[in-house]
């Protein structure tokens, strides 16, 4: 970190603080039953004071000024990057909004369930053990012990090896191979029969090594013990950690049915495996059996992991030979008995961690076991819980190295020790976790059948998957028009992606915005050249009454001040913070505009991009609609430019699919067209977008007349004609620029990659030659200052942009990884046309 920046920070802040108003709660010490801020905060939310950020202990930090200071208050200069008291506590007492309701559409049944249950409202911090404030001294002094002690860890972890090992399905997969590679006519009977012992033997061997590679094995009594290792851990690195108190409700009663948990977490870090696994702890959920890439196979770490619950998966099976075959079985047959056997799961669908801050696309593998044991009747039905795990301030380092083009460094065990020691060095803030409401996989599957936007998914994704793998002979069949339960195999397939993308859409959106988030937000797209402590604390305000209206939560409350300052000292690194002379003293906030800095902002602020994400491209169909020559025949007598909803519309799908792999705009039981539809109304509400003319030429239906049953089903009505008048405002206009630019620095990417698919006219590259070479000419484009946007040349959206290509069959590659044109493509204009597809939306 910076020492001038901190230095900076911390005296500006004093500063700041000695001319802010008091009332506001502001400016306290510890201890003190005067300082205004708490009277402010005792008044507004009662005596009952709640929660240290870290947990009361004889491990805290020994360089105590004041061992006597009441614990619910910390002074801000007690220890080093201390968190401002005022940051978090109020919360405790306040009334949250619950989210992560399950969908109406496809959920129904399942959110009945709940709808009898009263949640609590409150949140909790998992690391304040205030419960035994009123105990003895024995008892608080050693509150975490008495705490893990009480802790219900009674749940079962049945060994299930010999039913995998002995299993039909494991057996059977022995057998085929040895039967058909020996057989009898071949040789004599003898010799035969004996290369057939060996050889099942070996795969016998093998399928055990598999298993015993692969499999957990669950003790409790080291489950009891890690809990209370991480209360001590979580408490020196973090200074809550949040759950609200109606999801653990929810999520407690689930734990009671029969059905197993599926946990579905979006993956920030290798911290959520221990932070879910200690949340269950402490609150008496029997712990899930944990999918973890074998990367994570290390000595001494993987020893632990494996007796809290992880198993280890190869992270790529090899599916065009038999290669792979046996260990794809034990694997299917393992996840089937822990199911079988009412054991919990959890996967991180999205298969790797986000570099990017934003969610990725879900991968279908391991959801695909969990789905086929259901379709095919082996586990009557399992209950999915989507979980977001928000962090202020990530532990994991190189995410930015990686989005620079380095390769990832594997883990070993002597990184895994230099990175624990970086780690507790430090301190990084809250952490909050989310559990969407659990919803029965049998129920999503009913709904599928039934909803006409999820089997116009299911159509392009089995039409996108027969296309890209000739393994499915089932090629082109149009499933809108068939049940789906008609399919067979690809119902599985269709199945497995939906509830994926459903699934990572709700994790999205029930993630609370944390300070660090906001703040990054601000800095990048509302103060990019910088600005004053005041304004940023107005744009803050603003912000998150914006968030709020979208029924999401922050993960914080208390003092707008601290919490700003809370968040820019967990940014140091990419901040700038410095006194300004003028009339008077300003401090003067500014985000390092270069890299690796902007790439770590942008990290944090894609949690909020993602909230407007839908809004952003409506904006930027609006404005390429309205600057399509071809698209508005006229002007209005006031010169207003007018454009059709058709347009826009059009256009704004278009964006879509150019960044299906940046954002997942819609769940898959609505329509894409219904939800910009919808969203087109904010537009014509702030007037930006005037409707002229609503007629209903054409329309089948003559007006917009679709009962409740049909709302989700928009796609099977034609909408209205309707055109618009463009606002001259120039303050709209700003404001639909802005909406514009927060996805502008994605599309710059998208745009740069397209240009370099020119240099594929006269020859091919490897894959990899390729991104390296796209990746180098969009960094020299930062160097050379021609892009506003360096973040523009991150890795991954470049990536993304390569695998869009594939898809939209603009460039193959074969079997020696080569990368060419497609026929279609092999000549200028069809480039030109791509290229000025993305180009269409720059800013
Ligand atoms: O691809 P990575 O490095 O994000 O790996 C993350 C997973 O936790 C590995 O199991």
């Amino acid at each position: 970190m910076d020492a001038e920046t901190m230095k900076n920070l911390d005296a500006v802040y004093k500063k700041w603080q000695n001319r802010a108003d008091p009332a506001g709660g502001g400016i306290y010490t510890a201890g003190d039953a005067n300082d205004p801020g708490r009277k402010a905060w005792q008044d507004k939310f009662g005596d009952n004071i709640q929660a240290p950020q870290r947990a009361p202990s004889r491990f805290r930090p020994r360089k105590r000024k004041n061992k006597q200071a009441d614990l619910s208050f910390q002074p801000l200069t007690e220890v080093k990057f201390h968190v401002p008291g005022a940051v978090i506590p109020a919360i405790y007492k306040r009334r949250r909004p619950v989210m992560g309701a399950s969908c109406d559409r496809c959920c129904k049944e399942s959110k009945k369930l709940f709808e009898d249950i009263t949640p609590s409202w409150g949140m909790h911090n998992i690391l304040s053990q205030n419960l035994y404030k009123k105990h003895n001294l024995l008892k608080r002094s050693f509150c975490h012990i008495a705490f893990v002690r009480a802790c219900n860890i009674s749940h079962e972890y049945p060994d299930v090896k010999q039913n995998v090992m002995q299993s039909a399905r494991v057996k059977t997969c022995i057998l085929t191979p040895v039967l058909q590679e020996h057989s009898l006519s071949d040789q004599d009977i003898k010799e035969a029969e004996k290369i057939r012992r060996q050889r099942l033997t070996e795969l016998e061997k093998e399928a055990d090594t598999i298993y015993n590679r692969m499999a957990a094995v669950i003790y409790r009594r080291f489950i009891r013990f890690t809990a209370w290792f991480l209360f001590k851990l979580f408490g020196r690195l973090l200074s809550s950690i949040q759950i609200h108190n109606g999801q653990m409700d929810i999520l407690r009663e689930a734990s009671q049915d029969e059905r197993p948990l599926v946990f579905l977490p979006l993956h920030k870090s290798h911290m959520d495996y221990l932070l879910l696994t200690f949340v269950l702890v402490t609150r008496d959920i029997k712990v899930p059996h944990v999918a973890a890439g074998d990367n994570l196979r290390i000595p001494v770490f993987s020893w632990m992991l494996r007796h809290l619950g992880g198993f280890f998966i190869k992270r790529k099976l090899d599916h065009s030979s038999r290669k792979d075959e046996l260990y794809k079985c034990v694997l299917q047959e393992y996840v089937e008995q822990l199911l079988q056997n009412g054991q919990y799961l959890e996967f991180y669908i999205e298969g790797s961690r986000s570099r990017t801050g934003k969610a990725m696309v879900p991968k279908s593998g391991l959801l695909s076991l969990v789905v086929n044991s259901v379709t095919e009747g082996v586990v009557p039905d399992v209950n999915i819980v989507p979980v977001n795990i928000s962090y202020e301030k990530v532990v994991d380092s190189g995410y930015t190295n990686e989005l620079l083009g380095e390769v990832k460094r594997p883990e070993s065990f002597w990184r895994t020790i230099k990175s624990i020691w970086r780690v507790i060095r430090t301190t990084y803030g809250n952490v909050r976790l989310d559990f969407g409401q659990p919803f029965s996989l049998q129920e999503f599957s009913r709904s599928m059948d039934l909803s006409q936007p999820m089997k116009d998914f299911a159509s392009s994704l089995v039409a996108k998957a027969t296309v890209n793998s000739s393994s499915r002979s089932s090629l082109l069949r149009n499933y809108s028009d068939v049940s789906l339960s008609d399919m067979g195999d690809d119902k599985s397939f269709a199945l497995t992606k939906a509830l994926g993308y459903h699934v990572v859409y709700d994790a999205v959106n029930c993630c609370a915005v944390m300070s660090t988030n906001m703040v990054a937000f601000l800095l990048l797209n509302n103060h990019r050249q910088g600005t004053t402590f005041e304004e940023l604390s107005a744009s803050f305000e603003r912000l998150r009454g914006e968030i709020i209206s979208r029924e999401r939560d922050v993960g914080f409350s208390g003092e707008k001040a601290a919490i700003i300052h809370h968040a820019l000292r967990l940014l140091a690194d990419d901040v700038i913070v410095t006194e300004v002379q003028k009339f008077i003293m300003e401090i003067h906030i500014q985000p390092k505009l270069v890299l690796p800095h902007l790439l770590n902002l942008t990290f944090y602020s894609n949690q909020v991009v993602s909230l407007f994400a839908l809004d952003s491209v409506l904006a930027c169909g609006i404005t390429a609609a309205a600057e399509d020559s071809e698209s508005y025949d006229s002007e209005d007598i006031d010169g207003k430019k007018i454009v059709s909803q058709k347009t826009i519309l059009e256009k704004t799908k278009q964006l879509c699919d150019i960044l299906q792999r940046e954002f997942i705009f819609v769940p898959p039981c609505i329509s894409l067209e219904s939800a910009l539809i919808e969203a087109l109304d904010k537009f014509t509400a702030s007037e930006t977008l005037k409707i002229m003319q609503q007629s209903t030429a054409g329309s089948r239906g003559g007006d917009w007349g679709w009962d409740d049953e049909h709302d989700a089903d928009m796609s099977i009505i034609d909408v209205p004609e309707v055109d618009y008048k463009l606002t001259k405002s120039d303050e709209l206009l700003t404001k639909l620029r802005y909406l514009k630019s927060l996805v502008a620095p994605l599309v710059e990417s998208y745009w740069v990659s397209a240009c370099a698919l020119r240099w594929l006219s006269n020859q091919t590259f490897s894959e990899t030659e390729f991104l390296t070479a796209l990746h180098a000419c969009a960094k020299e484009r930062v160097q050379e200052e021609v892009t506003f946007f360096p973040e523009s040349c991150s890795m991954e959206p470049l990536r993304n942009a390569i695998r869009i290509f594939k898809e939209w069959k603009v460039i193959q590659v074969d079997a020696d990884s080569r990368v060419s044109l497609c026929d279609a493509y092999n000549d200028e204009d069809a480039l030109f046309d791509v290229i000025e597809k993305i180009g269409q939306f720059k800013l």
